[in-house]
């Protein structure tokens, strides 16, 4: 059967604008391969600066790799359209918060895909939104809500909510809840382990909290100066990781203590 995510030889170098080396080429990432099948969720783990964030930008079409391709359910992603890519991975970014427009109802920031990526109509993308607001556990009233009117946790879920309303198979999550107080942090890793079920959404989750990484990841993936150095599944790198940094990242003291489900996928 066709895998859902297959990356095949991606690298990316980044050249230097200015700075004390204009035009110097920076390797961030050495050419990785890995595979992701249905509703698998992935972690990317590694110390600062090793390629982690590149690597969930170029799934995300968010930057182009300098070589190699990506391939989703067997068709390159370089030859799809913005539109097919939109529909199929979205990104929830580090300061996710932020991207929240002020001036705009919660309601019709979440039709904002719907209007650009879909021909539904007005009234289908109010039912979409209403839907995808029940899913991440607001009320239909918050359609008409400001962000700001929304504590911290909602609005989380608001971000949520966009990122699942095209219907997406892969979202792509780049430390986006580091900034949560702990106790929301685990209610919106609840959250997401709920849409996985229901919607057999695939999650890629670039984090630094081995706890999180234990809970929600079926596989991992270990980053070091641009390299892969280790990939697997979450129960062989736990339990037989053959680097010593993959040992350190999974068993480290735990950055976030939080009261996640009892259920985990280790
Ligand atoms: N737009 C850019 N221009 C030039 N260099 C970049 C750019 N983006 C990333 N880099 C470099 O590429 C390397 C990998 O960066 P990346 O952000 O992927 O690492 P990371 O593991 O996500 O780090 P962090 O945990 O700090 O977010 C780093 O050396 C970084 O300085």
């Amino acid at each position: 059967m066709t895998k859902l995510l297959d990356v095949q030889a991606i690298s990316k170098y980044y050249v230097h604008k200015d700075g004390w080396m204009p035009g110097q080429r920076i390797c961030a990432l050495e050419p990785l391969s890995f595979s992701l099948e249905r509703g698998e969720t992935l972690a990317i783990m590694g110390e600062t600066g090793s390629g982690k964030s590149t690597i969930a930008k170029l799934i995300a079409g968010a930057e182009r790799a300098s070589a190699g391709e990506i391939f989703l359910n067997g068709q390159a992603m370089s030859s799809m359209t913005d539109q097919q890519r939109c529909r199929h991975v979205r990104m929830i970014f580090q300061d996710s918060l932020r991207s929240l427009n002020p001036q705009i109802t919660v309601g019709k920031q979440l039709c904002e895909p719907l209007i650009f990526n879909t021909q539904m109509s007005p009234q289908d993308q109010k039912q979409r939104v209403h839907e995808v607001l029940r899913k991440v556990g607001l009320l239909p009233d918050h359609y008409h809500f400001y962000p700001h009117m929304l504590a911290s946790g909602q609005q989380q879920r608001v971000c949520i909510a966009r990122a699942i309303v095209l219907e997406p198979q892969i979202v792509v999550a780049d430390e986006a809840f580091v900034a949560l107080d702990p106790s929301i942090r685990a209610q919106i890793i609840n959250l997401i382990l709920d849409l996985q079920e229901d919607m057999g959404i695939s999650f890629i989750f670039v984090s630094h909290s081995a706890e999180i990484v234990k809970h929600v990841s079926d596989k991992i993936l270990i980053m070091h100066r641009g390299k892969m150095i280790e990939f697997g599944t979450t129960r062989a790198l736990i339990n037989h990781p053959e680097e010593q940094l993959t040992k350190t990242l999974l068993h480290s003291e735990h950055k976030y203590k939080v009261p996640l489900h009892s259920t985990t996928k280790e």
